[in-house]
């Protein structure tokens, strides 16, 4: 049973579910100054209260464009929110959300602007899906031949006539970003995309979205999935309790939030393992080789060096962005079960 403020929240989507499209049927976007300038998020203060739940803090942070960014946090860190706030679903209690220099609401033509997929359930179960978008393109005055189009890079084509309650959840998150494409907008926000996709279709919203972002355009993506995320995103913002925690490239996060460990191999195991010891790492075997903590390779190899201790392998590890995550992270659930610690962390498949 979903908390009550959840189908609140749902009575507040306009018409189109929770799916935002944009209209025009402009050709695809090529990188130019003029797609820069009027497509990044701009978040200034921004702040949220559900009664004495600050859902948002604070935030302040600009999203650009061509870059995929991934937006990450514990569950309850204000993901959602930020993206219904700069989507003009909710109202910020201070601060402002912008999109080009504008809040979502006071936009022209704002369906034309942002395409964004919140919730793939949304849409309705009777229609077909070639339907839904032809009823959204109507009302977003989107020109029909998008419909096919849309359908056809989503890989929905073969299935346009069937009703939207038939679909699987994958296919379903295919109709929602089939949606937010639909009006070939500078600007996507989508919640969770890669929720439900097989293997093949997170290979291809991977392969759309950097598409899409090295075309010129914004993409804002939030996920709970670490090695999907840190594959796909050039960029993070990463939030806890609301309150922003980092933005950052992907890559200096993870060198930032990972201290160093090297990977290790000898056939005198026991005099490197006191060497090193010897010199204040923390050492680990692990399956016949060592892992150095706090360590990089050439440190390790020094050491080695001048013990005269022959090596036969050697290599920095490379660290991940969960361990990463979870180490910024680990204070700022506001639910956790446990103490996160690598082995009860879910692993992705
Ligand atoms: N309409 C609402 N009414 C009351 N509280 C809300 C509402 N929307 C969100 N919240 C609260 O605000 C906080 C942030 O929730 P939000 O859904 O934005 O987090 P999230 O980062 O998207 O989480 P998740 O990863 O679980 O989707 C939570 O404490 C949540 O319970």
């Amino acid at each position: 049973m979903p908390p009550s403020w959840q189908s609140a929240r749902s009575r507040r989507l306009p018409r189109t579910g929770e799916t935002v499209s944009s209209g025009g049927g402009r050709p695809a976007r090529a990188p130019s100054g003029h797609a820069d300038a009027m497509s990044s998020i701009d978040l200034e203060d921004l702040t949220k209260e559900y009664g004495s739940t600050r859902a948002v803090d604070r935030l302040t942070c600009t999203v650009e464009p061509g870059r995929v960014t991934g937006f990450l946090g514990p569950n309850g860190a204000g993901k959602s929110t930020t993206m219904r706030l700069v989507l003009g679903l909710d109202h910020p209690t201070s601060g402002t959300a912008t999109i080009g220099g504008r809040p979502y609401a006071t936009l022209r033509e704002p369906l034309r602007t942002v395409g964004a997929l919140l919730d793939a359930q949304a849409a309705h179960g009777s229609r077909t899906a070639r339907d839904h978008l032809r009823f959204l393109a109507v009302s977003n005055r989107i020109p029909a031949r998008r419909v096919d189009e849309v359908l056809e890079e989503t890989g929905l084509a073969a299935v346009a006539r069937r009703r939207i309650r038939t679909f699987s959840l994958g296919m379903r998150q295919r109709l929602g970003i089939a949606a937010a494409l639909l009006g070939d907008p500078p600007v996507l926000i989508l919640d969770e995309p890669v929720n439900g996709l097989d293997p093949e279709g997170i290979v291809w919203i991977r392969d759309l979205l950097r598409r899409l972002a090295r075309e010129g355009r914004t993409v804002l993506v939030s996920s709970h999935l670490m090695n999907e995320t840190a594959v796909l995103a050039d960029h993070l913002v990463v939030l806890g309790r609301g309150r922003l925690l980092a933005d950052v490239p992907t890559q200096d996060f993870i060198e930032q939030h990972s201290p160093p460990r090297a990977r290790v191999r000898t056939d005198d195991p026991a005099r490197l393992r006191a060497t090193l010891l010897a010199e204040g790492y923390t050492v680990q075997e692990d399956d016949g080789r060592w892992v150095v903590k706090g360590a990089r390779a050439g440190e390790v190899g020094a050491v080695a060096a001048r013990e005269g201790i022959p090596l036969l392998e050697l290599t920095d590890e490379r660290a991940s962005l969960e361990q990463a995550y979870f180490a910024l992270t680990a204070d700022e659930a506001e639910y956790t079960a446990a103490a996160p610690a690598s082995s009860t962390v879910p692993q992705e498949a």
